[in-house]
């Protein structure tokens, strides 16, 4: 791929005024308020929950019987009057046919689905899709994409599906890769991506333009995005990605800029909140099928053969939990979210003993977030963080078949024979399936759409299988997990027969801390 210059001399669109003074285009009986208090705080929430890393307040409108609309932000907010195009899709043959392509400007996506009569309408999130009018002109479209944080099954397709999709649906050809992660705004060259030049990158693991992890000065991106006449910036990343674009928006914001920010969430941990599943979560799990099979083979094999498979998961186990659900072999899964001990009555050594005299044979399947704190107690732990602070974790598999076999040799009564297998990174390091592609299109066009009908500082992702815009605080400030109270987990645990490691006293507890704290938070995919 060839390299650009890193500067070209697109005109600079600058606010007349920094005055938030866009009404939204809602019905009449709607009205848009402050973030809303929680529990009597009179802080925004936005502002509370990001720290000192975020100055947005959230954009919130309000409607009859409890409706809420999250909204994201949009061009005209800080730049008014800003002209309008009819949008190219309607001259465009492939999507002629659509009988009602274009979406209505009020659709908006519920976060809650299940309701009861009495219920509020509860929360709202614009609906993704393309609008009849648009605020940039083919022409003036300078795109570039970046990808941030860890590989993930789907990072080339989503790069091959903004690439194309500009081009064939919006004739946007000016689009600029951003090489190794957010320092690569300043650090690096570019390069100049095309649909013939991504054409094949989908049958590819991996991100075509690199990634990294660790520090960025924000201020250093911005200028070079302006430097380069950039004024659409799609952004692929984890939580730390998006709290990233968050802070390069309000720095855009504070520029006046005409520049449309998107985030495109990625983690294959599947615990980015609100939305339905992250890319590349599929994939790992259909893969991590075949390491499970691997340990299942070489367990049953032996007399007394345990199989110990790690999979990613660093704070949430949904890998492991559907890895376990979905390949039956397995007899005990362990995840960050449900704290395990081995030693005693209902520990996880005596349900080993159990299994192996009642089937000669068992496969545990390990999250990696899982029991740190029990290893921490067994070793002299230091708090290792990475580049971009995340906690680096201990080896839970490594340690947890060394106790496995340490504690066997103990007991004298049962001879052995365990393997470890970690597929983690062969797991990340693959193409995405077929349904996860073309999740990735969804996720793509929705950004292109977005950023196109002149939304910014927002991300994309199904809310209960719709495609909707979502504020960036929303999937920065919680994480999704597993609830080990949910009937997701009942059902593992009752395909695995594994003990659940908690006592009454600890059911109440976590039944008590998934409580969501406000009506405003009370979203059926939000488990912080
Ligand atoms: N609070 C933050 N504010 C600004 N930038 C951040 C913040 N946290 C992380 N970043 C930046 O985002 C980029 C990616 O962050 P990180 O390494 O945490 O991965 P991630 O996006 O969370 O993805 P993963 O799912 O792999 O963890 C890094 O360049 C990091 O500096
Ligand atoms: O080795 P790295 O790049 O720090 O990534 C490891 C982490 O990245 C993730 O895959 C998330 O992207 C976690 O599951 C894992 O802990
Ligand atoms: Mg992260």
């Amino acid at each position: 791929m060839e390299s650009s210059p890193n500067h070209s001399a697109a005109p600079k669109v600058r606010a007349k005024s920094s005055t938030s003074d866009r009404l939204l285009d809602l019905r009449s009986s709607l009205s848009v308020v402050n973030a809303p208090l929680e529990n009597g705080d009179s802080k925004p929430r936005s502002s509370r929950k990001m720290g000192s890393e975020s100055k947005l307040s959230p954009k919130i409108v309000v409607g009859e019987a409890g409706y809420v609309l999250e909204d994201v932000p949009h061009l005209m907010d800080y730049i008014p009057d800003l002209p309008t195009y009819p949008n190219p899709l309607q001259d465009n043959p492939a999507y002629s046919v659509v009988k009602q392509y274009f979406v209505n400007k009020d659709d908006t996506v519920a976060q809650k689905i299940v309701v009861q009569k009495s219920s509020p309408r509860g929360t709202h999130f614009r609906r993704a899709g393309p609008r009849q009018r648009v605020y940039f002109e083919s022409d003036e479209v300078r795109a570039c994409i970046v990808t941030c944080g860890g590989l993930c099954p789907g990072l080339n397709t989503v790069i091959r599906e903004i690439v194309c999709g500009l081009c064939h649906m919006y004739g946007i050809t000016k689009i600029l890769g951003i090489e190794g992660g957010y320092r690569g705004f300043y650090a690096r060259n570019t390069i100049t991506l095309t649909p013939k030049n991504v054409n094949d990158i989908h049958k590819r693991g991996g991100t075509i333009l690199g990634t990294s992890r660790g520090g960025q000065d924000t201020s250093k991106i911005v200028d070079s995005i302006e430097d380069r006449g950039i004024n659409q910036v799609y952004i692929i990343g984890g939580d730390g990605t998006q709290k990233g674009a968050s802070v390069i928006f309000e720095e855009i914001q504070r520029r006046g800029l005409k520049v449309a920010v998107v985030g495109i969430p990625k983690t294959i941990d599947n615990d980015i909140a609100v939305i339905d599943k992250s890319f590349g979560f599929d994939t790992a799990v259909e893969e991590a099928q075949r390491a499970i099979n691997a340990a299942h083979v070489e367990a049953q094999s032996f007399e007394n053969g345990i199989g110990v498979v790690k999979l990613m998961g660093r704070y949430s186990g949904f890998i492991a939990m559907y890895a376990t659900l979905a390949s039956r072999d397995v007899d005990c899964c362990l995840i960050p979210e449900s704290p395990f001990y081995l030693e005693g009555e209902g520990g996880l050594f005596e349900y080993i003993e159990k299994r192996l005299k009642e089937n000669g044979h068992m496969v545990i399947v390990v999250a990696e977030g899982a029991g740190q704190e029990l290893i921490a107690e067994s070793m002299r732990s230091i708090d290792h963080k990475d580049a971009s602070g995340n906690k680096l974790l201990l080896d839970v598999g490594l340690w947890l078949s060394q106790k496995i076999k340490d504690h066997f040799a103990k007991l004298q009564k049962m001879t052995i024979n365990l393997k470890y297998i970690d597929p983690t990174y062969m797991i990340r390091a693959i193409p995405s399936n077929a349904s996860d592609n073309v999740y990735c299109t969804l996720l793509a066009h929705s950004a292109i759409h977005g950023a196109m009908a002149g939304y910014t500082g927002f991300t994309v992702g199904p809310v209960n299988g719709r495609h909707a815009y979502i504020p960036l605080y929303r999937i920065t400030e919680a994480q999704n997990k597993v609830v080990i109270t949910d009937r997701m987990w009942a059902r593992l645990l009752s395909s695995t027969n594994q003990p659940s490691f908690l006592s009454t006293k600890d059911i109440e507890d976590s039944k008590k801390e998934i409580e969501p704290p406000t009506q405003l938070l009370n979203g059926e995919n939000l488990k912080s």
